[in-house]
């Protein structure tokens, strides 16, 4: 049994199909990025999971408990931390206050450790802070109980670079300690930087589930060559040669083929300079959503 199991769940909106017979697991103690272009049924899925929405067919498992069962769910609930994209605070209320609150819902154990870390201005009414310390302050309350499984919709949004960083660090660490951690995002370098497994949904379909190191192999080497005299533009027309750009003695494109015989025929050139790094995720992505923005 995984952390979460989801097994053909629909939900419908009036003739809205935000979400249609989504089936995937998430496992024990591994990061799961939850991602998809806007619109794609991301939010939906994770507030059905935690019984915000009845599904329209189909049902999930989260840590064991039906989510069509309000009371076996609400009792797994001590065990599990959500962050919502848009947290609704109360305004008028001191970060210090909305803390206490929720500590005296589910515990705080870990509020002053987290507080070493993410750091909101405690004493000041929630109305007065920025994005990146509301967000802040949402972490702290989602961790604090320390959490079996976390939620997170697009955790990261309003954080700076630095604390995006802190909070990377933190989630890896948080997940070494057998925490399991489901974000979704559509922030394609986060993905690359945390996650164990994605699973990327469009038009409320999962299209596909990889680990992210499959995700990157899949997505082959973007190889950048330049040459004292410029490659014969047939070179495109090596298997496994994507996307063939050239300017002159440069050139630059995709591959996903055999290095042996990429080689080979560089061999019949002076090659002067040579740079075969990962591809940006944008073009993984475009290989499942085709022309969609994401
Ligand atoms: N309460 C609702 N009533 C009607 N339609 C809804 C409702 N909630 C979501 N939808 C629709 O369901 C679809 C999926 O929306 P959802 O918010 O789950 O997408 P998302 O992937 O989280 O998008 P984003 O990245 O923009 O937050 C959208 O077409 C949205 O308009």
């Amino acid at each position: 049994m995984g952390a979460i199991d989801v097994s053909h769940l629909s939900k419908h909106f009036g003739d809205v199909v935000a979400v249609d017979d989504l089936s995937f697991s998430v496992e024990e103690g591994e990061i799961f990025g939850y991602l998809g272009p806007n619109g794609a049924g991301k939010t939906t899925t994770i507030r059905t999971l935690l019984g915000y929405q009845k599904p329209t067919a189909g049902t999930a498992r989260v840590l064991g408990a039906d989510i069509r069962d309000s009371g076996a769910l609400t009792r797994t609930k001590a065990h599990i931390g959500y962050l919502p994209s848009s947290p609704s605070f109360d305004e008028r209320a001191t970060g210090a206050t909305y803390l206490d609150f929720h500590a005296s819902l589910k515990g705080d154990e870990r509020r002053a450790e987290l507080l070493d870390m993410f750091d909101p201005p405690l004493g000041r009414k929630i109305g007065t802070y920025s994005t990146g310390n509301k967000q802040m302050l949402g972490i702290v309350q989602t961790f604090m109980h320390d959490p079996e499984l976390v939620i997170m919709d697009e955790p990261t949004a309003g954080l700076d670079p630095i604390k995006q960083e802190r909070f990377n660090q933190f989630l890896r660490e948080e997940r070494d300690r057998g925490t399991t951690i489901v974000f979704s995002s559509h922030i394609l370098g986060e993905v690359r930087r945390v996650c164990d497994r994605v699973g990327f949904i469009r038009d409320g379909h999962l299209v596909t589930l990889e680990d992210i190191e499959t995700l990157l192999e899949r997505g082959g080497k973007l190889v950048r060559v330049n040459t004292a005299t410029p490659l014969d533009p047939e070179t495109a027309d090596l298997g496994g040669v994507v996307n063939f750009e050239q300017a002159d003695r440069e050139a630059q494109f995709t591959f996903t083929g055999d290095y042996n015989e990429l080689l080979a025929l560089l061999a019949d050139y002076d090659v002067v300079d040579l740079d075969v790094g990962e591809p940006p995720l944008e073009d993984v992505f475009m290989h499942y959503y085709g022309e969609s923005d994401v």
